[in-house]
């Protein structure tokens, strides 16, 4: 008998197998720990490059800086130190090719002393056959080894024999595919990376060359938003220099879906990305959390090109409080300019000069004009006459109330005021619209989603407030009613959230990807064009999960931006999250709606068919924590509860009572919105019918809400005949 502090000897083929790449993953950790020791006494002498006694290879990095490869030891200490000690472990793959030569993978490389690799990093070239390699097309690999660890302990491996005939009678296959493993996994509250098992067309998609425009397109499941991920990762990788410098923007749908995924990349070793909700992608230049949405009438018309004339004519319009003439007294004389000739010169000035901007050349051309209009025989040169109005109070009054500063945040809430709505919405808004939009910023709310690109675009429209001027515009507030209630509207908008004036124009980036890009509005897309003038980019997203109401505008717009950029595309086929059976029954329900959606070939069965329940008289809430009941017992991991918005706070309510809700670690309550681009293992979906008819993607997003669980799926109906059933014959 073995005494229990010894370590047990192997046994099994398993166990021995274990044992070998535990040895070489140990000699891993060892390397890298004299690495960190030595970048600590490089960092402590001040040196800026890791001394080897290879000196030839030193000389020839140092032209191109340390930021390259994998190649230092040194740098992948450094790199070492952001991954996340829960993720899984550093070293994932081995690859034993014909040659006899052995190859390990891992999330960055190591070298030996001798400068031999003893890990290569999954992005570097030598890596790509771990990915890419089939039975069909060995690429001289004879066994892809996927090993399991959990921190620096191997806990097993999974093998794929990719060529049978040159693989000797030694070689130890083991396992049924670390694919199934990772997938069948529970899943938690974050996304994991997918670097050990990612698949050959996901692969293509991940070392696509950085120029121009690279769309990636598949439907739910299939691994869109990772494998956008893992190109970040890789685009950094390969040309670090590029994008490290010129910072790469990852854009999703909600600040959740953020939090998702927030993991992935540094688990990766990156930790230099921008990770933004496209509600808050103009937090750059306007302080705001955009995390409020809309409801669909004002949310489409705060989507669609048409604000940008709104917004054009809404700059130029004068406030109410705006003074109609000029009339000052200069040494007994009464000089005058009349509302014609004003309303000129705002014309001309704004015709070349943004409204904060442009107070300098409204008032040269206002002192011109009273020139103009001063009796002849009044005894001053032109200089001393611009001094004497300039000195005078009214003057100074007059000129403050008439080209006062406007923030993005005062100028959009103007809209609060109906009449200023219809005289710049007017013919361009419908008039259900126009009511929509205006009284969403009469209600004292924060900004939502769809406000941040209106405000990127005043922003962009007004230009900064120039310092000394800011708080001028209090100084002539109206009396009259009207005016006041705008003043008020302003205030209360602009108070909280108030534009920084000073900020420094919108941030640029050199690579921008999208996620969900089908959900992304074409105003959305031009304060995303602002950012990336001279980025390239990733677009990612499936239009069958589109929430808007014309998935074809939505379309339009990304071609938009898309525009000549040298373009290529990758789709992707497979979806890894559904279990064929919950599939099957998602696919029917949006076929029938939207004939044209992509649909992937789901990868795994779990034999358990979704269950189509009816809530009778129960009531729905009620139903539903029955039903996140049974799933939370069922089910490893996470359960979501996915409910119309007019349900969502009855059945959190509910499921809190139930006391399903004390730690929120296993259970959420989300609406099919909030839920876009994340998974649960189970899913409760609350209602479909009221899901279909609150959004205006209807049974689009009815899909969305279909396709998230891992595991199981069940629907629960307020009645019998419910109307999304008919799809399902
Ligand atoms: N190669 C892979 N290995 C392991 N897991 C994978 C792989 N590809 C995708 N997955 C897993 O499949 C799930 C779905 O991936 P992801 O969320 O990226 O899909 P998506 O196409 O963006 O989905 P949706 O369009 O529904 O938002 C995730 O759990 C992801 O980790």
């Amino acid at each position: 008998m073995t005494s229990p502090k010894s370590p047990a000897q192997p046994t099994t083929a398993l166990e021995q197998e274990i044992a070998i790449e535990q040895a070489h993953v140990d000699l891993v950790y060892t390397r890298l720990a004299e690495a960190t020791r030595s970048a600590r006494q490089v960092a402590s002498e001040g040196r800026s490059l890791f001394q080897s006694d290879r000196a030839d290879f030193v000389r020839e990095e140092d032209g191109t800086g340390l930021y390259e490869r994998d190649v230092f030891a040194f740098q992948s200490a450094k790199r070492l130190a952001v991954l996340d000690a829960e993720h899984e472990g550093l070293v994932f793959g081995r690859l034993d090719h014909t040659t006899g030569e052995i190859r390990y993978v891992g999330r960055i490389g190591v070298r030996d002393g001798d400068y031999e690799p003893l890990v290569i990093d999954w992005r570097a070239r030598a890596a790509e056959p771990f990915y890419r390699a089939t039975p069909t097309n060995p690429m001289d690999v004879v066994r892809r080894r996927v090993l399991r660890c959990r921190g620096d302990r191997v806990i097993g491996v999974e093998d794929d024999l990719l060529d049978g005939e040159s693989a000797g009678s030694e070689l130890v296959v083991i396992g049924e595919g670390a694919l199934m493993a990772a997938l069948t996994r529970a899943r938690g509250h974050t996304m994991r990376d997918i670097v050990a098992t990612i698949q050959a067309e996901q692969d293509e998609a991940i070392r696509a060359p950085y120029q121009g425009v690279t769309t990636i397109s598949g439907g739910p499941g299939t691994g869109k938003t990772v494998v956008a991920l893992h190109r970040a990762a890789y685009l950094l990788y390969s040309h670090r220099r590029r994008f490290e410098n010129g910072g790469v923007l990852v854009v999703g749908p909600s600040l959740v879906f953020m939090n998702y995924i927030e993991r992935v990349l540094p688990s990766l070793g990156e930790d230099s990305v921008t990770l933004r909700p496209i509600g808050m992608v103009a937090s750059d230049v306007v302080r705001l959390r955009g995390e409020r949405v809309d409801e669909p009438v004002a949310a489409a018309a705060k989507g669609s090109l048409r604000m940008v004339q709104v917004l054009r004519r809404l700059v130029s319009d004068p406030l109410t409080s705006t003074p109609q003439e000029l009339r000052l007294t200069l040494r007994g004389d009464v000089l005058r300019v009349g509302s014609h000739t004003l309303e000129r010169i705002r014309r001309d000035v704004l015709a070349h000069h943004k409204l904060n901007q442009g107070r300098e050349a409204a008032e040269a051309a206002l002192l011109k004009a009273l020139w103009r209009s001063k009796p002849a025989d009044l005894d001053l040169e032109r200089e001393e006459f611009d001094d004497q109005v300039s000195d005078t109070a009214t003057y100074r009054m007059f000129r403050n109330a008439w080209w006062p500063t406007l923030s993005a945040t005062q100028a959009l809430a103007r809209l609060g005021d109906r009449e200023v709505m219809s005289r710049v919405a007017d013919s361009v808004l419908s008039h259900a619209e126009q009511e929509a939009v205006s009284a969403s910023y009469r209600q004292q709310l924060d900004w939502t989603v769809a406000d941040g690109a209106l405000l990127d675009e005043l922003v962009d429209r007004l230009g900064a407030v120039p310092e000394s001027e800011d708080d001028e515009i209090s100084l002539f507030i109206d009396t009259d009613e009207e005016v006041n209630e705008v003043v008020t509207t302003m205030d209360r908008l602009a108070g909280p959230r108030e534009i920084d004036p000073f900020a420094e124009a919108h941030q640029t980036y050199a690579h921008i990807l999208v996620d969900e890009a089908q959900d992304i509005t074409p105003m959305q897309w031009r304060m995303l064009r602002r950012r990336g003038a001279q980025a390239s980019w990733t677009i990612v997203g499936d239009p069958a999960q589109s929430s808007w109401s014309d998935a074809e505008e939505a379309e339009r717009a990304l071609n938009e931006t898309i525009g000549r950029a040298p373009h290529r595309h990758f789709r992707m086929s497979t979806n890894y999250r559904s279990p064929a059976e919950v599939f099957e029954l998602a696919a029917q329900v949006v076929v029938d709606a939207y004939p044209q959606a992509d649909l992937p070939t789901a990868v795994r069965s779990t034999g358990i068919e979704p269950e189509l329940r009816v809530a009778d008289g129960e009531g729905l809430p009620a139903a539903a924590v029955e039903v996140a009941r049974e799933l939370l017992r069922q089910v490893e991991g996470t359960v979501g509860v996915i409910c119309p918005p007019s349900l969502l706070a009855e059945v959190g309510t509910a499921l809190r009572q139930g006391g399903l809700q004390v730690d929120q670690t296993r259970v959420v309550a989300v609406t099919p919105l909030q839920s876009k681009g994340l998974e649960y293992d189970g899913v409760v979906v609350v209602s479909p019918d009221d899901v279909v008819a609150e959004s205006p993607g209807g049974v689009r997003t009815l899909y969305v809400a279909l396709t998230r669980p891992t595991q199981r799926l069940v629907t629960v109906d307020a009645a019998p005949g419910a109307i999304w059933r008919k799809s399902l014959g």
